[in-house]
C-alpha cells in the first residue's frame, strides 16, 4: 500500500482499478531491413486496425456524447484512407529500403511540416489531424497500447498526467469513477470538470502516473486529497464505509433542494452553479442550483476541428436557456487562450499565455468568431432569462467596444425579424486588478459583476494558478484578495447593481461567511458545492458577519483572516 497526496478536488470516494492515460513511448530503433513487401504488410495491418478503433470510438462518442464529438473521428478516418498520404509510405519503404515505423514516421512529418506552413487554417488543421492517427498506427506497429478514454467499458480510476477538456468530453461517466492526475490545482480545468461531472478527483500529486503500475487497485479521497494505492482490506473497508458516509450526507443535503437560500437572520442569497455543456445542467437542477452564474462556453469549441457555427451555438444556449425555466443564466463569451487552448486556430505560441492574446482581447480581433457567438445568444435570449458576460475585462474601452458589437447584432436581427429579448443584462467577468480597483467607475456603466477569483488570484498575487511551486502564493484569502471582492461590492451597491462570484471560492466554505458579510448577491459554484453551501448558510448570521467586516479587511496576513473567521463560525 502506498499512500500519495495531492489536492482534493472533487468530493467523494471512488474505489477501482487504474486505467493509465498516457502516450506510450512511441521512439523506435531504426533496423535495415530485408523484404519491403514484409513491411508494407504491417503498416497496412497497422492502418486497418486503426480504422476499426477510430469507428468504433466514433460510434461511441456519438452515442455518449453526440453528432458534435463525434466529428474529430470522421476527420481522423479520411486521414487513414487517403492515398496521398499512405502511398508515399509504401514508395518509401521500396524506395529507401527502411522499416515501416521509419516510412510513417519520416512521411507524416513531412506532411505535418508542409500543412502547419500553408497559408490556410484549414490546411493546417489537417496538421493536427495527421499527427494524431499517424501516432495510433505506430503504436499499432510498435505493439504498444494506445489509450482510448472514449473505449472504457469497466469500472476504473483515470490516471493521468493532466486531463485535457477533449480527454474528459470522451469519458463516460458511467465507468469512468474517479481522477487522479500529477498537475493541477483546485481551479484547474480537470478539477472543475470532475466537479461538474460529480466524480471525485485528486489533483496535483507530482507522482501518480510514476507510482501507479497497469491494473493497481487504486482509492481516491477526493475530500482528503489522497489516493491509495493498492490499499489493503481493511482500508478498502474503512474507505466503503466513507463512501457510504458520504452518500448518507448527501441525501440529508438533498432535503434544501427545492428551498431557497436564506442566512439564519434572513437575509436572502441566490446560489447558482458553474456549468461548461448543456448537458451540465440536469446536475444543477438535481443540486437545487437557483441560477446558472457561469456557463462556460469553452467547451463548445473545444474537442473539435473548427469553430462550432453560429446555429450549433444557439441550440446550445436555447437548450440551457429552456432547461432553466425562467430562472438566470449568466452565460460568458468566448474565453479562450491561457490554460484553454483551440489548435485549429493556430494562434502564435506565447511567452506569457495567462497575460497574453485571449479571452476579450482575442475576441475584439477576431469579429468573425465574436459575432456568430453574440447572435446566437441574442436569438436564444427569447428563451429563457439570459445574461451575457465578458471575460477578461481589464479597461472600460473594451467592455464599450464589445457591449457596441453586441448592440450592433441585436438591431441587425431585429432588422431581420428575429425576436430577441429586450431585456438582456449585459456585465463582466472582474479577474483583472485594474477592474477590480476601478470597479466604481465600471459600475456607472455594467448591468452587473460576476468576480474571477481563480484568475483575481493568480493575477492579483503573481502566482500561476496551475504551477505547484507557487501555489503557497495562490492565496484566497489574502487581504489584498478580500478588499479587492469588498471594492466591487461596494461599488456595485452604491450604484444599485448586483455582485456575483463565480471563481471556486464562492464554494469555499471558509470564504462563504466571509463573501455573506461583504454583501456578496450571488454565489456560483460547482453544483455539487451548493446543497452543502445552503446549510451552512442557514446558520450564518449576516449582519454579525459584516459587523466584523472593518476587521477581517484591515487584517495582514491570510492566516489571521482564517484564524479570525474559524473563531467566528465556530
Ligand atoms: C471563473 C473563472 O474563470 P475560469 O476559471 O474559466 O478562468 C475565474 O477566473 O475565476
Ligand atoms: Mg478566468
Amino acid at each position: 500500500m502506498t499512500n500519495v497526496q495531492g489536492i482534493a478536488a472533487s468530493s467523494g470516494i471512488a474505489i477501482a482499478k487504474a486505467y493509465q492515460l498516457e502516450t506510450p513511448d512511441l521512439s523506435f530503433e531504426k533496423k535495415s531491413i530485408d523484404n519491403p513487401q514484409v513491411e508494407i504488410e504491417r503498416l497496412e495491418k497497422a492502418l486497418e486496425i486503426s480504422k476499426q478503433e477510430l469507428e468504433k470510438i466514433k460510434a461511441h462518442t456519438k452515442e455518449q456524447l453526440g453528432d458534435e464529438h463525434a466529428e474529430i473521428f470522421s476527420a481522423h478516418l479520411l486521414v487513414l484512407s487517403d492515398p496521398e498520404l499512405i502511398n508515399p509510405m509504401k514508395d518509401k519503404i521500396n524506395a529507401d529500403n527502411v522499416m515501416a515505423e521509419a516510412a510513417l514516421d519520416e512521411t507524416a512529418k513531412m506532411f505535418i511540416d508542409m500543412f502547419k506552413a500553408m497559408d490556410n487554417e484549414y490546411m493546417r488543421e489537417r496538421a493536427a489531424d495527421i499527427h494524431d492517427v499517424t501516432q495510433r498506427v505506430m503504436a499499432h506497429l510498435l505493439g504498444v497500447t494506445f489509450p482510448d478514454p472514449a473505449l472504457i467499458n469497466e469500472e476504473v480510476i483515470v490516471i493521468a498526467n493532466d486531463l485535457t477538456p477533449s480527454d474528459t468530453a470522451q469519458l463516460n461517466r458511467e465507468f469512468v469513477k474517479g481522477f487522479a492526475t500529477d498537475i493541477g490545482g483546485r481551479t484547474s480545468h480537470s478539477a472543475i470538470m470532475a466537479r461538474s461531472l460529480e466524480i471525485p478527483a485528486v489533483v496535483g500529486t507530482k507522482e501518480i502516473t510514476s507510482s501507479v503500475s497497469k491494473d493497481d487497485m487504486i482509492i481516491v479521497d477526493g475530500m482528503e486529497g489522497i489516493v491509495i494505492i493498492n490499499p489493503t482490506e481493511e482500508e478498502i473497508a474503512a474507505y466503503r464505509e466513507k463512501q457510504e458516509n458520504f452518500a448518507k450526507q448527501k441525501e440529508e443535503w438533498a432535503k434544501l433542494k427545492d428551498e431557497p437560500t436564506f442566512s439564519a437572520d434572513g437575509e436572502q442569497v441566490e446560489l447558482a452553479a458553474n456549468i461548461g455543456t448543456p448537458e451540465d445542467v440536469a446536475g444543477v437542477l438535481n443540486n437545487g442550483g437557483e441560477g446558472i452564474g457561469l456557463y462556460r462556453t469553452e467547451f463548445l469549441y473545444m474537442g473539435k476541428n473548427e469553430l462550432p457555427t453560429e446555429d450549433e451555438q444557439f441550440d446550445a444556449y436555447k437548450s440551457v436557456l429552456e432547461q432553466m425555466q425562467g430562472k438566470p443564466v449568466v452565460v460568458r463569451t468566448l474565453d479562450i487562450g491561457g490554460d484553454k487552448e483551440l489548435n485549429y486556430l493556430d494562434l502564435p505560441k506565447e511567452l506569457n499565455p495567462f497575460l497574453g492574446f485571449r479571452a476579450i482581447r482575442f475576441c475584439l480581433e477576431n469579429e468573425d468568431v465574436f459575432r456568430p457567438q453574440l447572435r446566437a445568444l441574442l436569438r436564444a435570449s427569447a428563451y429563457g432569462n439570459l445574461k451575457i458576460m465578458f471575460p477578461m475585462i481589464a479597461t472600460i474601452e473594451e467592455f464599450r467596444q464589445a457591449k457596441a458589437i453586441l448592440l450592433d447584432e441585436k438591431e441587425a436581427l431585429l432588422k431581420e425579424g428575429k425576436e430577441v429579448s429586450d431585456d438582456i443584462e449585459v456585465g463582466i467577468m472582474v479577474e483583472i486588478p485594474s477592474t477590480a480597483v476601478i470597479a466604481k467607475q465600471f459600475a456607472k456603466e455594467v448591468d452587473f459583476f460576476s468576480v474571477g477569483t481563480n484568475d483575481l488570484i493568480q493575477y492579483t498575487m503573481a502566482a500561476d494558478r496551475m504551477n505547484e511551486q507557487v501555489s503557497y502564493l495562490y492565496q484566497p484569502y489574502h487581504p489584498a484578495i478580500l478588499n479587492l471582492i469588498n471594492n466591487v461590492i461596494e461599488a456595485a451597491h452604491s450604484e444599485d447593481k448586483w455582485v456575483g462570484m463565480c471563481g471556486e471560492m464562492a464554494g469555499e466554505p471558509l470564504a462563504i461567511p466571509i463573501l455573506l458579510g461583504l454583501g456578496l448577491d450571488e454565489f456560483s459554484m460547482s453544483a455539487t458545492s451548493i446543497l452543502p453551501a445552503r446549510t451552512q448558510l442557514k446558520q450564518l448570521h449576516k449582519k454579525q458577519l459584516a459587523s466584523n467586516k472593518d476587521k477581517i479587511l484591515s487584517m495582514g496576513t491570510a492566516e489571521e483572516v482564517l484564524e479570525f473567521v474559524n473563531e467566528l463560525i465556530k
